[in-house]
Order: C-alpha cells, then sequence, then structure tokens
C-alpha cells in the first residue's frame, strides 16, 4: 500500500483494570461449587425449541450480569429431565450455559468498566446540562433534519457528497451544538486534571481525547445514532450490518500542539464510523482514505481510484464503513477536535464468522472474484475450442460413406 504501511486495527483500550481508580476487583468465579446433583449442562442438551408448556421459577431475586428473564426464558430450554429439579441447580446450569457465551474474563471486564463508569458519574459534574437530552431542532442543521425527515435515498443524497464510493460528506451540526460539546469536553477534563482521575482514552492509537459514553452522554448518543445514523446506513451500508445497528462507542479525538498529531494507518473497530469536525482553528489534519477491505485483505495493495483526502470543516461530517481504511495527516497548527461514533451492529459481526466471501463490500474480494470469473469463462472457451477442434479432424477423418450413413 503506497506509502502508508501496514493498516492497524483501532481498538478501545482494555477497560479500567488497575488503572488506579480504586475499582474493586472481580468477584469471585462463580462455576466453582457446583450443587450436589448438578450435571455439567455439556453433558444434556438444551432443547432447541423452548418448552412454551413450562412455567419457569422466579428469579427476580438473583443478582448479577444479567437480567432475571433471561433466566426465565433459558429455563424453558433446559432438558426435560431437568426442569423439575430444584431452582439452585437450574440456576447453576444456566449460569454455565451463559458463561460459554460471555466467558467470565470478559463479565468481569465489562463490571469493571460500569464501576469506573459509575465513579465518574458521581462525581463529575456536567456544565451543559441541555446536550444529555436530545433535543434535534438545536442539535443539528435545519437542512440534516429535513433530509433526515424524507428518510430516503434521494433525500439523504440532496445534501451530501460522494467523493469517493462508500465516503459520504454532509452539513451536520449547528454551531452552538459544536461549541457546547467543546465546552462540555474542557470541563470534562479540568475535572480530571484537578482530581487526577486516571481516565480511559477512547482508543489505543489516542493519547488525549474522552469517551463521551463514560461521563453520561450515552443516553443521548444512543438516540444520535438510532435517530440519525442509522436511517442513512441502512440505506448506505446494508451490506455491513448498517440496517442493524445497536450498539456504539463515542468519543473525541484531539489533534495539535500538546495533543496527538496525526493518525496512523487503520480501520475502525465499526461497522459505520460517523466522523464530524467540532473546530476549533487549525491547518492539516486531513482523513485520508485507502479503499474497504476485509480482515484477510486489510493491507492488500491500494488501486489508485481508491485514494482520496478529505479536508475536515467545523460542522460536516464524513460517513464511511468502519473498514473503510484511512488515516489523518499531523494538524500542523491549532486544535482540531472530532467527535467520533463507531456503530456497531452485533447481528453483522455473528454472521461474519460464517462467511468466507466479502465480495459484497471488499474491494479486493471482489476484484479476485472477478479474476476467478474470468479464468473460468477463459477455461470453459478453451475447453470448447478443444472439443471443437477434436470434432472437425475426425469428421475429415472419417471416410464419406459412414458420415453419410450418420446423418441419415
Ligand atoms: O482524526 C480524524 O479525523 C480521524 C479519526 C479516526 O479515524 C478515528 O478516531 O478512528
Ligand atoms: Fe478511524
Amino acid at each position: 500500500m503506497a506509502l502508508d504501511g501496514p493498516a492497524e486495527r483501532r481498538d478501545e483500550p482494555q477497560s479500567a483494570m488497575g488503572n488506579g481508580n480504586g475499582v474493586a476487583p472481580p468477584p469471585p468465579s462463580r462455576s466453582a461449587g457446583r450443587p450436589p446433583g448438578a450435571a455439567a449442562y455439556t453433558d444434556q442438551r438444551l432443547r432447541l425449541n423452548p418448552n412454551l408448556e413450562h412455567n419457569p421459577q422466579d428469579y427476580s431475586d438473583v443478582r448479577g450480569e444479567y437480567a432475571p428473564a433471561v433466566y426465565s426464558a433459558l429455563e424453558r430450554h433446559l432438558p426435560p429431565s431437568l426442569l423439575d429439579s430444584n431452582r439452585e441447580t437450574k440456576l447453576q446450569l444456566m449460569r454455565e450455559v451463559l458463561g460459554h457465551y460471555w466467558p467470565q474474563g470478559e463479565r468481569n471486564k465489562v463490571q469493571r468498566h460500569k464501576e469506573y463508569r459509575q465513579k465518574i458519574l458521581h462525581q463529575y459534574k456536567p456544565l451543559h446540562k441541555d446536550l444529555y437530552k436530545m433535543r434535534p431542532s438545536s442539535f443539528f442543521l435545519p437542512t440534516f433534519l429535513e433530509a433526515i425527515r424524507t428518510n430516503t435515498e434521494e433525500g439523504f443524497k440532496s445534501i451530501m457528497t460522494e467523493p469517493v464510493p462508500g465516503v459520504y460528506s454532509f452539513a451536520m451540526l449547528q454551531p452552538s451544538f459544536c461549541e457546547m460539546l467543546l465546552q462540555e469536553v474542557e470541563n470534562f477534563e479540568k475535572w480530571v486534571h484537578a482530581t487526577k482521575f486516571k481516565i480511559i482514552r477512547p482508543n489505543t492509537m489516542n493519547k488525549y481525547g474522552a469517551v463521551l459514553d463514560d461521563f453520561g452522554l450515552e443516553v443521548m448518543l444512543t438516540q444520535f445514532m438510532e435517530q440519525f445514523i442509522a436511517p442513512m446506513s441502512t440505506v448506505f451500508y446494508p451490506e455491513v450490518g448498517g440496517g442493524t445497528l445497536d450498539t456504539h462507542h463515542a468519543f473525541v479525538v484531539e489533534y495539535g500542539k500538546d495533543r496527538d498529531v496525526e493518525l496512523g494507518f487503520h480501520v475502525d473497530d465499526s461497522e459505520v464510523t460517523l466522523n464530524v469536525c467540532l473546530g476549533k482553528h487549525f491547518s492539516g489534519g486531513e482523513l485520508y482514505f485507502r479503499g474497504i477491505r476485509c480482515d484477510t485483505h486489510v493491507n492488500s495493495e491500494t488501486q489508485h481510484e481508491e485514494m482520496y483526502d478529505y479536508i475536515h470543516v467545523p460542522g460536516r461530517a464524513v460517513l464511511h464503513r468502519g473498514r473503510h481504511r484511512h488515516g489523518a495527516r499531523p494538524t500542523s497548527s491549532g486544535l482540531r477536535i472530532n467527535l467520533l461514533l463507531w456503530c456497531r451492529s452485533s447481528v453483522f459481526r455473528e454472521m461474519k464468522k460464517y462467511q468466507k466471501d466479502f465480495s459484497g463490500w471488499c474491494a479486493e474480494c471482489k476484484r479476485e472474484k472477478r479474476e476467478r470469473q474470468i479464468h473460468a469463462v477463459k477455461a470453459t472457451k478453451l475447453v470448447n475450442c478443444h472439443l471443437c477442434k477434436t470434432v472437425y479432424y475426425m469428421l475429415l477423418l472419417t471416410p464419406c460413406s459412414i458420415l453419410i450413413r450418420f446423418f441419415i
């Protein structure tokens, strides 16, 4: 890939483990000490379809990572021989089943992050309460709201440019919203500094910036994604789960003097990314794109027509697939702060595990598939050609009398 080196995958950092904020150690594993009579669930198959006649027990007093309703629903799938066992036995088995889908290590991480967030929420005092509740008319430009209202491809396209396939750019945020968000982030950073709170930065590749979901903006940003990004991604990126976005990671990045300088070549841990420049004044910091690739082809060569450099403008958004390889050039003066929303689809991620061919969106898979087809067509022609030649020589060598007989 000319000049850009291998593309990194830009991930969220690990959770708050050992971050010095007094987060509690992980709870002890529950799988130890199985109650007597409870065989490992692997000994007995779960029912594929729930037993709708069975009345599950009440699990409302059960505290932990899963809602009581999860246990009630799962109980209907237990092997028939276990349905009459005591509640503790069933609960233990169900915890083992769930443990396979969401291993203890993962659960501990989530638990620690939850405690990290709660600590911030208890201590941090927001500056602009108005930011924490979705207010479309004060957040978004009227042109953008009108496009969303139409909920059609034509409506969306009427406010957009698509400088390279799959990258859409449009004016989105009110200047007053950008200003408010910048002030809120500054206020949060001041609090972090004053309290010496050890925050988790947005990404493995950033030393600066903040995760907006961590200090109270998660609910508002969920609506932001569901109501104002999902309609567009449903139309533009259906093949990467654009129609089934269900979680997000929202953060700001900060570039300039005494901040991060540039961002290396990478793909995002998202299906769809919204990147909006909030300000302030800066030069440089162009966002360069280098084609869409799946995991296998992430470091394959860039084609000339895939190269595109986007210049950030405050209030203006760029929407692209997470797998669209990109990076940010050095911000050479001033300060550039951008809002990033990495939108994810758990349905797409699950389905992807069973797929090998991503020619629906990966440019390299598409190219390889085309080549295979061309090859196949050529091979068929060659076989046909050999067949023709064989028949022709046979005809030449066959005496006329036989041929006449053959055709009569
Ligand atoms: O700074 C930018 O505009 C790029 C940010 C980005 O790609 C990211 O944070 O994943
Ligand atoms: Fe990115």
